[in-house]
């Protein structure tokens, strides 16, 4: 299967920083879905910067569906961009603006005609269980709720690849679990997902594979149960 997410030796260090991420080395085929663990600080939000192109490596190529980022120059980012979709801890919502408005908002900034818009937001509501919401304001939405309503509009373009970062965070265990459920069922219909997290007591029965970073790099692959052994998740 080709890889959707390919790593060869990626080293990243920012402005004035030691190397936060060093010599990482792994792949996400497509199709595949896997969780990505390890302490706060081991690196994780910063690898998934580096696919989205929101940070340049210092070191080493990334390949994401076929395109080698150092050959992406700044000009076709947008494009390049419009293959992920991406989810947050936070939500990253606009309150001012309604539960529809901001699904839209990734079909609007590609000039999507505005029926199509309808039918696309409809749909993506629909695949988060918010069908009938759209006229409310993000922030009358419990937690779960605006989760889902940013993961709709992660997906509502509809990306080859879903990235996440921490987004069970600010979530009680079962919004937490219906969150995941939700990239699971992406995932099962051909979206390939790398959900950054914390939460090993959730991830530890499901079937995916872990990609565990210590202090920038990765370690030897293991089970979540044995990882909640040796780290204190809290
Ligand atoms: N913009 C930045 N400038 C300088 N250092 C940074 C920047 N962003 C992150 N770092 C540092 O890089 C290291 C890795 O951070 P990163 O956010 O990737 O870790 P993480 O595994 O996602 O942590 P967490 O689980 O707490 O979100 C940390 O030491 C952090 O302080």
């Amino acid at each position: 299967m080709p890889d959707i997410i390919h790593f060869h030796r990626v080293s990243h260090r920012y402005e004035g920083s030691g190397d936060v991420l060093s010599d990482v080395t792994f792949t996400l085929a497509k199709g595949e879905m896997a969780f990505l663990t390890g302490p706060s600080g081991a690196g994780k939000s910063t690898l998934l910067k580096l696919v989205a192109l929101l940070e340049r490596p210092s070191r080493g190529q990334i390949v994401v569906n076929g395109q080698n980022l150092a050959g992406v120059r700044r000009g076709q980012i947008p494009a390049f961009r419009q293959q992920i979709g991406v989810v947050f801890q936070n939500f990253n919502l606009l309150y001012d603006r309604s539960v529809f408005d901001n699904v839209a908002l990734p079909l609007v900034i590609r000039g999507i005609g505005h029926d199509d818009i309808g039918r696309r937001v409809r749909a993506a509501l629909d695949a988060v269980g918010l069908l009938g919401k759209e006229k409310v304001s993000p922030i009358t939405l419990s937690g779960g709720e605006q989760q889902r309503v940013g993961i709709a509009r992660a997906i509502v373009a509809k990306p080859q690849l879903l990235l996440a970062d921490e987004p069970t965070g600010n979530l009680d265990p079962e919004m937490a679990r219906e969150v995941m459920q939700l990239f699971q069922r992406f995932n099962e219909v051909g979206v390939s997902v790398l959900v950054a997290t914390h939460a090993v007591g959730l991830i530890k029965k499901l079937p995916y594979r872990v990609i565990h970073l210590e202090r920038g790099q990765l370690t030897t692959r293991q089970s979540p149960e044995l990882m909640e052994k040796t780290v204190d998740f809290g």
